[in-house]
């Protein structure tokens, strides 16, 4: 005992200088930091916008060290040679430079995820260090020396850190996820620390932990690839607005901040969807016909008339001819621009030949030619009848008239049955769907910016940037900041006014931003038209695909990712398997696995790493009526269960929320229950998709039997420790025996 007693008193002395450290690197970031500002706003622009870059790197600096407070050290190795490494959140080094603590995300904290027994990597023994505070609290000790373990039976699944682990998922649900950087398994580990090149697909059953992989994967190739991840930016996908607050604190607790997070529907800046279609409709839109629909829906505002137009341009009879017309638009196809940037082509040159008319008609002088051209572009008719043969647009338009004019959508989708076709009339002024943004984008893409300006103002600005790197490198160069950024960065904030802009805030603000890798949750729920769109935002196809066919709600989603991702990104992808589920007591993630295989989900078998006391009850009601104050009343033991002190989190899974709300209103819970749907709060009502990717201590389902099948396999699947249901009726096919 004293033994234990000891050592916990030496890691708490090496604990204490890693703090001590921090603090000091905190107070040094501060210190410049009010240097710089105190510099206060006098200087030239250039002094001052260089005081504004370090102004932003030092604030990015101290946030960073502020964001590690918590279990900034988790882990020791100690190596064949001697040596002892502490693993943590950041790497810390001392005023000499000498390593005093490891980044988890370094290739020297490797082992600490991936030794074993029989594989131990030069490691003799690894440690868990368990931290409250500043507190250590306990040890957990493997020793992994092949003499010592000669003799064990490694085989098999392996839980590292098991005590550790035990405590980390049988803690009470906040409402927010942890990241898992102490306890992160071999098999995750293997899929974090993948290559940056390619897509990687990851699929696993409930619980298994590919949001905490996609998560951790996303900070690890921004700490081993920062100079062209910083620069071009890490989008994440994430299935709903409450899915991403769920999530938004892992990446910030990971010192990692620069990341775009966004929903399908908020991909393209300036348009907001929420709503979903019914599923027919949603297949149809996410199909890939559509691509052809949009593609040929533009190719018909380019028409050439079919007979010739007579003009009276300053008193000359000027022709717009059908093979003039023709002439310009091939032209204008020639440029392999899009629709409405060639339109300026195919005006300009329409433009000059009619303007030869006018010359040879009068006998102009050659200089007179100018003036001419911008006669004919300020007359009205002329301005008509060219827009009728290349008409400008916008996407919504666009699409909003294949919905709602039943010729337009005939005459661009032929290849649609007419039943097809049916199914995607709409009212015009019904709101945009989430299944619609896809096609949105299809037609930004093809249709491009209309304005000449833009691009004046953008080679204005490349000029002046080009300017203002030279200037960076020589900051660079006598400051000596480049070891933390670099040119290119600095100049992005040299160039901001007012609070400088990440580059995840101007990616974000830009539909035809490229990222250099996207992590994509939830993937089984995107049609391929959404994939269309994603991978434009992806040239490189450098991809973290997370998801599980078998809790696919979309109609246009997939089933299998074989399918799916084939025909869009051919060999350019390889898939991994995730097998444990972290999340779910043991009878419910098999009992939820044999109602999905009884309903014919193509389920990836897991094993539960839990074990938990009394996990599933289903309580029955001899009549309906009666299932919503009964689920009041199991609301209320649940939330003794897990304490109404806000520490834990109920939820409520009905296809009907409003008459559970009122019942738990009029009841003893009815304070813990939120005005609108909040994931924070500690207890909440929901119907089966908006529990996708959450996860409560104790979920109370009502009437199982009526929900879909995929919907029914997501609600079984969100508890920690308790799964209560209610029902009036049959339970589903496959439920467990005697339960
Ligand atoms: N190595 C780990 N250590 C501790 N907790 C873990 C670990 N891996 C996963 N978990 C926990 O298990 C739970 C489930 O993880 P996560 O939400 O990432 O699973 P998922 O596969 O995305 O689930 P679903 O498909 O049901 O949405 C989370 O609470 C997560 O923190």
């Amino acid at each position: 005992m004293s033994g234990l007693t000891d050592e916990l008193g030496r890691e708490q002395s090496t604990l204490d200088d890693l703090y001590a450290r921090l603090d000091e690197l905190r107070a040094q970031a501060r210190a410049r930091l009010r240097r710089v500002r105190k510099a206060g706003p006098s200087g030239s622009p250039q002094n001052r916008s260089e005081r504004d870059a370090f102004a932003t790197l030092y604030e990015d600096r101290l946030a960073q060290l502020e964001a590690v407070e918590d279990r900034l050290c988790f882990g020791r190795l100690d190596l064949a040679d001697g040596a002892t490494r502490y693993i943590g959140r950041l790497g810390l080094t001392d005023a000499e430079h000498t390593s005093l603590l490891t980044d988890w995300r370094a290739p020297a904290a490797q082992a600490f995820y991936r030794a074993t027994a029989a594989h131990a990597d030069d490691v003799v023994r690894r440690r868990h260090l368990v931290t409250r505070g500043r507190q250590v609290v306990s040890l957990e000790d493997e020793v992994l020396d092949l003499d010592a373990y000669a003799a064990s039976d490694d085989q098999g699944a392996h839980l590292s850190g098991e005590g550790a682990l035990l405590a980390a998922m049988a803690a009470k649900r906040t409402g927010r996820m942890n990241d898992i950087v102490a306890t992160i398994q071999s098999e995750q580990d293997e899929i974090i620390r993948a290559p940056l090149t390619g897509a990687l697909v990851v699929q696993g059953g409930p619980g298994t932990g590919k949001t905490a992989v996609a998560l951790h994967r996303a900070a690890y190739l921004l700490y081993n690839h920062r100079k062209v991840l910083e620069r071009s930016g890490v989008l994440l996908v994430g299935p709903s607005p409450a899915f991403l607050r769920y999530i938004d604190q892992v990446l910030p607790s990971l010192g990692e901040t620069g990341v775009v997070s966004s929903t399908l529907g908020g991909l393209l800046p300036g348009v907001r969807a929420t709503q979903d279609d019914e599923g027919p409709v949603a297949r149809l839109k996410g199909d890939l016909r559509m691509a052809k629909a949009v593609e040929r829906a533009v190719r018909a505002r380019q028409r050439v008339p079919e007979r010739e137009t007579h003009l009276r341009v300053d008193g000359v009879d000027v022709v717009i001819r059908p093979r003039d017309v023709a002439d310009a638009m091939s032209r204008a196809r020639r440029s392999h621009k899009p629709h409405n940037e060639a339109r300026a082509v195919f005006v300009r040159d329409m433009l000059g030949k009619l303007a030869t008319q006018v010359t040879d008609a009068l006998a102009y002088a050659p200089e007179d030619r100018s003036g001419i051209v911008e006669d004919l572009r300020s007359t009205r008719e002329v301005r008509v009848a060219l827009n009728i043969a290349w008409f400008p647009i916008t996407p919504e338009q666009l699409v909003r008239d294949l919905f709602t004019k039943p010729h337009r959508l005939a005459q661009a989708a032929p290849h649609l049955t007419e039943a097809e076709r049916a199914l995607l009339a709409r009212p015009a002024d019904a709101p945009w769907t989430i299944a619609d943004i896809p096609l949105l984008d299809e037609a930004a893409e093809l249709l491009g910016e209309d304005d000449e300006l833009e691009r004046v103002r953008n080679r204005a600005a490349a000029a002046e940037r080009a300017r203002d790197r030279e200037y960076a490198q020589q900051v660079l160069a006598t400051s000596g900041a480049g070891a933390f950024v670099d040119a290119d960065t600095l100049v992005d904030r040299f160039a901001q006014q007012g609070p400088a802009l990440t580059t995840a805030e101007r990616a974000a603000a830009d539909r035809a931003w490229t990222y250099g890798h996207v992590v994509v949750d939830e993937a089984q729920e995107l049609s391929p038209m959404a994939w269309r769109m994603l991978l434009r935002r992806c040239p490189t196809r450098s991809l973290t695909i997370v998801g599980d066919v078998a809790q696919t709600a979309n109609a246009a989603g997939a089933t299998r990712w074989e399918t799916m991702l084939r025909p869009l990104l051919r060999d350019g992808w390889q898939q991994r398997e995730l097998t444990v589920n972290y999340r779910t007591p043991d009878v419910l993630a098999q009992g939820a696995q044999d109602v999905a295989l009884a309903a014919g989900l193509p389920v990836s078998p897991v094993t539960s790493a839990r074990e938990v006391d009394d996990a599933l009850r289903v309580v029955r009601v001899e009549v309906p009526e009666v299932v919503t104050a009964t689920v009041a009343e199991a609301v209320a033991a649940a939330t003794e269960t897990v304490g109404a002190d806000r520490t834990g989190r109920v939820a409520v899974v009905t296809l009907d929320p409003e008459p559970v709300r009122v019942a738990l209103r009029a009841s003893a819970v009815a304070r813990l229950l939120p005005d609108g749907s909040d994931v924070d709060a500690p207890l909440a009502v929901l119907v089966p998709h908006e529990t996708k990717g959450l996860e409560f201590d104790v979920v109370v389902l009502v009437e199982p039997a009526t929900l879909r099948a995929p919907d029914l396999y997501v609600a079984m699947t969100r508890a920690t420790r308790q799964l209560r249901v209610v029902t009036s009726g049959a339970l589903p096919a496959g439920w467990p025996h005697g339960r």
